[in-house]
């Protein structure tokens, strides 16, 4: 038995950043009411939350604005309508928005972070994105921002495409690198992998490791706790696990499990009682077992998102029969 109880006490230097707004928006085309976006910031303030993600720095191209609501594109205008006057010395909280490699007109959509409520870009790329990712990186960077990068799809690529992606992110401004479980697919011991294999490939540059985890298997929060025991200072969770499919490491959980009297759980609960509960009538979300079959099926969880908004969503063994003969 070890003679130290780390779970009992905590690191300071851990940072967690809610993402609700930006990942739930995948299941809703980022059409919340104003009302919810404000619930979740000043929770976020109130719980001690270090960062939340307000949503993308997507271009109105692919995904119109009408269609989509404006957390798909971040626009200045909207986040002065939401958060103007945000202090981040008083908060707290950076505010951030997330950047897709090839979906982003960022040149135009991101100006100087002195002109900006936001703190910080995330970019997300997949690897074979990698070159225009670390172009998006300098340009934030340049900006004046916080930035990170988040290599999405991670369990779907060889291990020389990740070893490609370290090494071009280990030279760029990025102060973290995220583990980014798209599908749900990890295990354990796939994070420790993952883990040790970003900290030996980005050794001496001062760069985090960050985590965020799908919840198709159920594994969001073990996996996410996983990391943190690992040594991830950057963690993101979503209330409720509100996101993507099966969602993501809930909020709620993560701040029961972390130790720093900082954080403060009533307000989440308090929000998602109020917010988040009446949501689920209109989206779906959370693990049921389409999503649990795309998860173990190493899949983007897009077909069982279809199927879930279709005729039959609870005809299991339709989707089943479906993605294994297909697959
Ligand atoms: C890179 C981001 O975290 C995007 C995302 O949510 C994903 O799961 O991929």
């Amino acid at each position: 038995m070890s003679e130290t109880a780390p779970w009992i006490t905590y690191r300071p230097e851990l940072k967690v950043l809610d993402c609700t707004i930006r990942d739930g928006g995948l299941i809703n085309k980022h059409q919340f009411t104003d009302e919810t976006v404000r619930a979740v910031y000043e929770t976020c303030i109130e719980a001690g939350i270090d960062a939340m993600e307000v949503g993308y720095k997507n271009s109105p191209k692919p995904f119109p604005k009408g269609e989509f609501g404006p957390w798909r594109h971040c626009d200045e205008e909207d986040l002065n309508r939401l958060f103007a006057g945000h202090d981040l010395e008083r908060t707290g909280l950076k505010l951030c928005a997330m950047a897709d490699a090839g979906k982003s007109d960022y040149r135009d959509q991101i100006v100087p972070r002195n002109e900006s409520v936001l703190d910080m870009i995330r970019v997300a790329f997949y690897a074979h994105q990698v070159s225009e990712a670390v172009q998006m990186i300098e340009y934030c960077a340049e900006l004046g921002y916080d930035t990170t990068a988040n290599l999405m799809a991670v369990s779907n690529i060889e291990d020389v495409e990740i070893d490609t992606v370290l090494s071009s992110i280990r030279d760029t401004p990025a102060q973290v690198m995220v583990i980014v479980d798209s599908f749900g697919h990890l295990y354990r011991e796939q994070i420790d992998r993952l883990y040790k294999k970003y900290v030996a490939a980005l050794e001496g540059t001062g760069k985090e490791i960050g985590i965020h985890a799908h919840n198709n298997q159920q594994l969001a929060f073990a996996n996410t706790v996983e990391a943190i025991i690992l040594g991830s200072n950057r963690v993101d969770a979503t209330m409720f696990g509100l996101g993507r499919g099966a969602g993501n490491c809930p909020m709620e959980l993560l701040l029961g499990f972390l130790r720093n009297p900082k954080f403060k759980l009533r307000p989440v609960i308090k929000l998602i009682q109020e917010q988040i509960l009446p949501l689920k009538e209109k989206m779906d979300w959370g693990p049921s077992i389409p999503y649990n079959i795309t998860g173990q099926m190493n899949l983007h969880p897009r077909d069982a998102m279809e199927f879930r908004e279709g005729k039959s969503p609870d005809d299991y063994l339709a989707f089943f029969d479906d993605i294994v003969f297909d697959n």
